[in-house]
């Protein structure tokens, strides 16, 4: 679990994040939505420990940050996982290389139970048989499995997801967001998704966090941000056509 308790954050003038308080519990894909330059990827980063909120505290797992020691932080940064936007894989290493990665940077486990390990979360995130394949040689889908599994292979306890599906085809965005749904249930991880994509609020939403302008506007589930009445979810949300009607439909059918 994390949570979250009245942070700041400001660059110079810029006050960016305003006061965000919120808790993201564990077992859940929690996300976080809103319009370019709301604060987004400054809070995932706030999250991760890159940045120091000026004011207000992170606790991870009821421990705030600001009170850990050195070495704390040290485990605690072994303890996350991060999918980064367009997988962020080593261009010259190996599928399988790209995965022994954190392990062989922060483990002292030797080479064969780093192979075993490996196979495990590629076979985890359905990808077999390209162990010795470098990242040019696969698809996206397949980039963002690798990522996905390079992410999980130190067993973290919160996994941070900066738009894991994008440049994806709505197919495979699907089946990369129950996968990353399905692994955070499985092995209980607090998982936190930075997205734009409203498939995946409706998909795998357990708990949505709405950022504007550096502030929480809004939070609920993927099921309350159909009945919502806040102006400035529905008009972000909903601001196609289609989920519009959808919204509609949705609606019509509970009454
Ligand atoms: N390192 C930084 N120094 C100064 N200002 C920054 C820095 N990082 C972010 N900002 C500012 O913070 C604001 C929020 O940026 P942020 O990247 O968090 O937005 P976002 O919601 O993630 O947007 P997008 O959806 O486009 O990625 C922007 O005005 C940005 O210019």
């Amino acid at each position: 679990m994390i949570e979250v308790d009245n942070i700041h954050k400001s660059f110079g003038d810029a006050h960016v994040l305003k006061g965000v308080s919120t808790c993201f519990d564990q077992g859940k894909t929690n996300l976080i939505i809103g319009q370019s330059g709301s604060g987004k990827t400054v809070f995932l980063k706030c999250l991760l420990g890159l940045f120091v909120p000026e004011e207000g505290s992170i606790s991870y797992s009821g421990q705030k940050y600001s009170e850990l020691s050195t070495s704390e932080k040290r485990d605690l940064r072994q303890d996350m996982g991060m999918v980064f936007q367009g997988s962020a894989l080593f261009d010259s290493m190996t599928v399988e290389e790209n995965v022994m990665f954190p392990m062989d940077m922060f483990t002292k486990r030797n080479m064969g139970e780093m192979r075993d390990r490996v196979n495990e979360v590629l076979q985890r995130v359905n990808l077999v048989d390209a162990n010795k394949k470098y990242p040019s040689e696969i698809s996206g889908g397949m980039q963002k499995r690798v990522a996905i599994a390079r992410a999980i292979v130190m067993n973290p306890k919160y996994l941070f997801c900066d738009e894991p599906n994008s440049g994806l085809d709505p197919k495979t965005a699907i089946l990369i967001d129950n996968l990353i749904q399905e692994i955070t249930q499985e092995f209980n991880i607090t998982t936190i998704i930075n997205t734009h994509d409203m498939n995946s609020v409706m998909e795998i939403g357990e708990k949505i966090i709405f950022l504007k302008n550096g502030f929480k506007e809004w939070e609920g589930t993927n099921k309350e941000i159909f009945k919502t009445d806040n102006g400035a979810v529905t008009d972000f949300v909903y601001s196609s056509e289609l989920f519009k009607k959808v919204r509609q439909m949705y609606i019509e059918e509970r009454n």
